[in-house]
């Protein structure tokens, strides 16, 4: 597959979901396509169905109505699909290592054929030496960076994020955005992101996409015509700022 195809198509998407208050209607209709090794963000206002859509994706949710097509339709999402949650969500009584290794124990795969990758990868992600150690023995940062290495363990297609950093300090935040940078582009996984920091989503993004209120529709998509590799003084540009006012006027926050 070449790196300009259509990884993840997206159309006509609806979720309604059936509560005891009756029906409430979280994804009016949204569309997108995410190309591979495409970073794509999602934002939106709080409640419009964000998570939902990628929980559909990652096959944990049904849609009501829509497709959702990946790679052309050969697609299971428990082999192909790697989701860091907002919460590491780390298993406390396995090593960091056996937490990496988790995805290929629930695959049923050969997990002595696996160790030198979760090594591998316990190294990109800035964790070189802690393999033996316990999940209460390390930052919520560095949580979060083993939830990333789990999610690439298996060597998915897609990479799903559902506001990994929420939980962090503003500090480990941006270094986390830096971090992600060099693992995305290392890695060469196609990324969709969702994220209540308008500011991050375009710092990270090859392409921005805004949804409204709920029943959310898709309001805007941004293409983020910004030079990589990134670092921290691109925020200090006009550029960098333009793109986030035009995706805050979108949300009508003025
Ligand atoms: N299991 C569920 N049953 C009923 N309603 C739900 C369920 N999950 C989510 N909702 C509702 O669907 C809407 C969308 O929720 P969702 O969590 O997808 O939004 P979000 O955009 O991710 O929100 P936030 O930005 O605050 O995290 C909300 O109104 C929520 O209350």
């Amino acid at each position: 597959m070449s790196e300009k195809d259509v990884l993840l198509s997206i159309q006509k998407l609806r979720k309604v979901y059936k509560t005891r208050n009756g029906e409430l209607e979280a994804i009016g209709q949204v569309s997108f396509d995410v190309k591979n090794q495409e970073f794509v963000s999602i934002v939106g206002p709080s409640g419009c169905g964000k998570s939902t859509l990628l929980r559909i994706v990652a096959g944990l949710l049904d849609k009501t109505e829509g497709e959702i097509i990946v790679d052309k339709s050969k697609f299971n999402p428990d082999k192909e699909v790697g989701f860091v949650f907002q919460k590491a969500l780390l298993l406390d009584w396995r090593k960091i290592i056996d937490n990496v290794l988790l995805p290929i124990e629930i695959l049923k795969l050969d997990k002595k054929k696996y160790t030198n990758r979760a090594m591998e990868l316990l190294d990109m992600v800035g964790l070189k030496g802690f393999e033996n150690r316990y999940p209460n023995e390390l930052s919520g940062g560095m949580q979060q960076r083993v939830s990333i290495a789990r999610a690439l363990i298996h060597d998915p297609k897609l990479i799903l994020m559902d506001e990994p950093f929420g939980a962090l300090d503003a500090i480990t935040r941006e270094k986390m955005n830096l971090e992600l940078m060099r693992i995305w582009s290392e890695s060469q996984k196609t990324v969709l992101f969702i994220t209540h920091e308008i500011a991050e989503a375009v710092f990270l993004s090859d392409r921005v996409i805004v949804l409204s209120a709920r029943p959310s529709r898709q309001v805007g998509s941004f293409d983020i015509d910004l030079p990589r590799p990134r670092n921290i003084e691109l925020k200090t540009t006009s550029e960098f700022n333009k793109y986030v006012i035009d995706v805050y006027k979108t949300l009508e926050v003025q």
